[in-house]
């Protein structure tokens, strides 16, 4: 059986359960399950602690797990990025009261809070620059206001959190972080994996295509298809009238308004979106 690690908690657990159960994995727990059995796809779920899914991937007693790409790396193990998820999204930043440090080389001698040690100390490392890092396990917003450091280095996403502590970021982002499927180096290759890793994906798909069909009159087709070329080539069928022509095609789900106007302009009609549950391309 292959092994899962599934987020149990935080910002990355609602949304992979989500991503499984619509790739066909049994993933939903009854109550506080530790793991779950899923037969017939032969796959064992471990709900484990967000942090923790790298340390057991990277010692190799589970060999997938979904995390996020901060947590795998601030987690030293020989864990390695598969897969970019697409969820769970965030920057990694430095920040301090809005005014005090503006720079990086103002880090320099300064007390650094964050959940995120290795992340940060190998970060100031390669800028070669000399630091103090407070490790605390949440809230780090607080630290500052409550004298315990002079600056953080956390998760943002919106910026609500650090805006309300009086927090300004400064410095470039030391990383770009979301979900990500990770596994062992000598794993990559399995074809288990790649069941999983093309499942996942044809929900990702699914999610962000819709299939557009319409009909067009002949002399309008080559125009109408410039509009909707599709993944690969649209699908053309004929009509009673051999005026016209049916045409269906994939569409990116966020432009699909657009590009029906643009559709009905060149003379399209009878055009109709089908949500997709799932695919492989
Ligand atoms: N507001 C957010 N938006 C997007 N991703 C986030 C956000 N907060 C955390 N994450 C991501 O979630 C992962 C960390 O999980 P999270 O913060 O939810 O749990 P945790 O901090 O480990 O647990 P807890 O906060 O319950 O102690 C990281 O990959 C991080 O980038
Ligand atoms: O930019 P924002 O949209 O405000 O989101 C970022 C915040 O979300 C996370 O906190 P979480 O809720 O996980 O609490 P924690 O700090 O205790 O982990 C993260 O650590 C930031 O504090
Ligand atoms: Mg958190």
């Amino acid at each position: 059986m292959l092994r899962i690690a599934v987020p149990n908690k935080g910002s990355l657990s609602e949304p992979a359960v989500s991503l499984l159960a619509e790739a066909g994995y049994r993933s939903s727990r009854r109550g506080r399950e530790l793991v779950l059995t899923d037969a017939a796809n032969e796959v064992e779920l471990f709900f484990l602690r967000p942090r923790d899914i790298a340390v057991y991937v990277g010692r190799g007693q589970i060999q997938v797990g979904i995390t996020g790409r901060d947590l795998l790396l601030d987690s030293g193990t020989a864990a390695v990025e598969y897969r970019a998820l697409g969820f769970a999204r965030s920057t990694f930043r430095f920040a301090a009261p809005t005014g005090t440090i503006t720079d990086l080389g103002g880090v320099r001698g300064k007390r650094v809070a964050t959940s995120y040690d290795r992340l940060v100390s190998d970060y100031l490392a390669a800028q070669g620059i000399e630091a103090e890092v407070v490790h605390l396990e949440g809230a780090v917003e607080s630290s500052v206001r409550l004298g315990v450091a002079d600056l953080i280095a956390d998760v943002v996403e919106t910026g609500a959190t650090l805006a309300s502590a009086g927090l300004s970021v400064f410095g470039p982002p030391l990383l770009e972080s979301e979900a990500v499927l990770i596994t062992r180096e000598e794993f990559r290759d399995d074809p288990r994996l790649g069941t999983l890793d093309r499942r996942l994906e044809g929900v990702r798909v699914a999610r962000s295509y819709v299939l557009l069909d319409y009909n067009v009159r002949q002399r309008d087709l080559e125009e109408a298809i410039r509009i909707t070329p599709g993944f690969d080539s649209p699908t053309l069928s004929p009509l009673v009238d051999s005026e016209w022509v049916a045409v269906r095609a994939m569409v990116h789900a966020d432009e699909v308004n657009p590009v029906m106007d643009r559709l009905h302009d060149a003379g399209a009609r009878g055009v109709i979106v089908t949500q997709l549950t799932a695919s492989r391309l």
